[in-house]
């Protein structure tokens, strides 16, 4: 299909699919496995490169030249994301993603946690309930079940951070727990970190769903292609306009006349750019691409759809606190890339085991509190700790704000076509930061009589409150890289006045179509990272569009 001296195949003109799904992360694999299984024919875009070694990725640090494996595959490496992003974040947003085949699953610390049932019911709409999403977590995780000694010999390494700050909070009277084992004990409890690793490498959905669908002959698979717009007729899209990046495909690919359907599952900010490229959005955003170098493209301003696009934007409100004590042993995972501890490598080139099997940087304890604030709403704090800090003893341990949490943001759109957020979603409310606070106070108090503990941040002479108060609720600040909402889910329909963008099916209002499979429709936050949400909504929201009766318009 290749034209001679292009750098893009074009795509053919007879060629057309079922489904298109754009965007190959925590909701496009899944959805695609579940597509293909029921026999409909699928195309997967995405527009990065491959990024584990089954998969054709290449990039890797020396002491992986010479076997399949890649910088993605080994957990000790995830970190790599930060230290080199060239070539693997996405260059079009301006908080960090992952732009390589399996998005964010293929560049995260693997965290895996089955949700608190508070989860879906504090957030989510009817039909979307926890016990409406039992049974697709069930299946989840039976394929997916997370591991909390990802080392093949089924020991943790370096455990004395564990050890010690869990330790703490036992005798401080917080209850030990394995986590996925007992997801609705969020209340003053700890634990181990869940990884979605297997076999000592990265797994996940790139691992079981994507092996799955890549063995039907109903599934394609384009990596380096990049979806610039959904092609619609009025409510009902025709195809996807792809552009070319240098490789993969350019061109438009069809849907299959009349029933076909795209599902796009881009990500927070790739599905609402891909919205506002298509027409659909608020005006604003929808004016930015029109005045844009897609203007003279654009589909005609009588045919926008006027949706809360970009809305509603949320995230984690990260507050790092920083503690040292002799006991903690350090490990220079962002060292193993140039200058590896041979013994490490070796155990983990000959059997999966050692430090290098673990997340860096040797993450965990978890722990956990429900805060009731005053305005009786329950917020869920989960709190995650990790070897790193301003010395070799440091433990860092990250406080997030899940759920419950009321603040929201906004991402729009620039006349250069990235993203930005323009309203960080942090601590915009005072019962938010009034929980933060709290939940400070309280671990203040349960390490007070720790021996040989000293905290770093905030210093004994800062009080909590103080402390938030001087944090900047910047992205740069408060970032947790757990972007959602921009395509919320719900029943009131924002093209009259209310704030849902897709309907109960996923399916985006005034269209017949097209739909947003992904973190972008979340309601509100979770509880804690949320990737195996994600799957899970993939997971329900597949079956919801099975069910569903073709198209009607055309
Ligand atoms: C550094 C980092 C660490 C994290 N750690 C954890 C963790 O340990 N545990 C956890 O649960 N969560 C973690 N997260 C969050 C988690 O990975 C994300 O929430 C999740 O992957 C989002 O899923 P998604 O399907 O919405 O989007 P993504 O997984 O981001 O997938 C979107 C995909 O769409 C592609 N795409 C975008 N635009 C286009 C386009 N126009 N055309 C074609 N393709 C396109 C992207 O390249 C990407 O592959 C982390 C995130 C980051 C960035």
């Amino acid at each position: 299909q290749t034209a001679p001296g292009a750098t893009c195949a074009n795509v053919s003109s007879t060629q057309t699919y079922d489904y298109i799904i754009i965007g190959s992360g925590a909701g496009g694999i899944p959805m695609a496995d579940r597509l293909s299984e029921a026999g409909h024919s699928v195309l997967l875009v995405e527009k990065g490169p491959p990024s584990t070694g089954r998969w054709g990725g290449l990039m890797k640090p020396k002491w992986l030249a010479g076997t399949s494996l890649t910088r993605f595959d080994v957990p000790g490496l995830c970190n790599q994301i930060w230290a080199d992003p060239v070539g693997v974040s996405c260059t079009d947003v301006d908080q960090m993603a992952g732009c390589v085949l399996g998005g964010g699953t293929a560049v995260n610390a693997g965290l895996w946690w089955k949700p608190h049932y508070a989860d879906w019911d504090t957030n989510f709409p009817a039909g979307w309930q926890s016990k409406d999403l039992a049974a697709a977590t069930d299946r989840v995780f039976s394929r997916i079940p997370g591991t909390t000694t990802p080392s093949m010999d089924g020991k943790r390494y370096l455990s004395q951070g564990f050890d010690m700050l869990g330790g703490s909070l036992g005798a401080a009277g917080w209850k030990y727990i394995i986590p996925n084992d007992h997801p609705n004990e969020k209340n003053r409890t700890y634990g181990p970190s869940t990884f979605m690793y297997s076999g000592g490498e990265r797994g996940g959905p790139l691992a079981t769903y994507l092996v799955s669908a890549s063995q039907r002959k109903t599934f394609t698979l384009w990596t380096n292609t990049v979806a610039k717009r959904v092609v619609r007729q009025g409510g009902h899209a025709t195809g996807v306009e792809l552009e070319c990046n240098g490789a993969g495909y350019a061109g438009v690919v069809s849907v299959t006349p009349g029933t076909g359907r795209v599902i796009l599952a881009a990500g927070a900010f790739g599905s609402a750019k891909l919205l506002f490229r298509s027409g659909i959005g608020p005006t604003d955003q929808l004016n930015n691409v029109k005045n844009s170098t897609d203007g003279p493209t654009m589909i005609g301003s009588d045919s926008w759809i006027n949706l809360p696009v970009g809305y509603n934007l949320n995230d984690h409100v990260g507050t790092d606190i920083e503690i040292s004590h002799p006991d903690v042993v350090f490990y220079d995972y962002y060292g193993a890339w140039t200058k590896p501890i041979t013994n490490d490598t070796e155990t983990y080139l000959a059997n999966r085991t050692g430090p290098l099997a673990q997340a860096a940087p040797n993450i965990g304890p978890m722990f956990w509190e429900i805060i009731t604030g005053a305005d009786g709403i329950q917020r869920h704090l989960h709190w995650q700790s990790r070897v790193e800090g301003l010395t070799p003893t440091s433990m860092t341990v990250t406080q997030y704000l899940g759920t419950g949490s009321v603040s929201r943001g906004r991402m729009i759109i620039t006349k250069q076509l990235n993203t930005v957020v323009s309203v960080p979603p942090y601590l915009r409310n005072e019962h938010d930061k009034a929980a933060v606070i709290q939940g400070l106070v309280n671990l203040q108090e349960s390490l007070k009589t720790v021996a040989n503990l000293t905290w770093i941040t905030p210093k004994a002479n800062v009080t909590a409150a103080q402390f938030v108060a001087s944090i900047p609720a910047t992205p740069s600040r408060r970032c947790s890289n757990h972007w959602i909402g921009t395509a919320k889910i719900g029943t009131d329909d924002g093209r009259t006045g209310g704030s849902a963008v897709v309907d109960l099916n996923t399916k985006v209002y005034g269209t017949d179509n097209i739909f947003v499979v992904d973190a972008s429709i979340f309601p509100g936050m979770i509880t804690g990272n949320p990737s195996a949400a994600i799957v899970i909504v993939s997971e329900h929201a597949a079956e919801k569009i099975l069910a569903l009766p073709p198209p009607t318009a055309a």
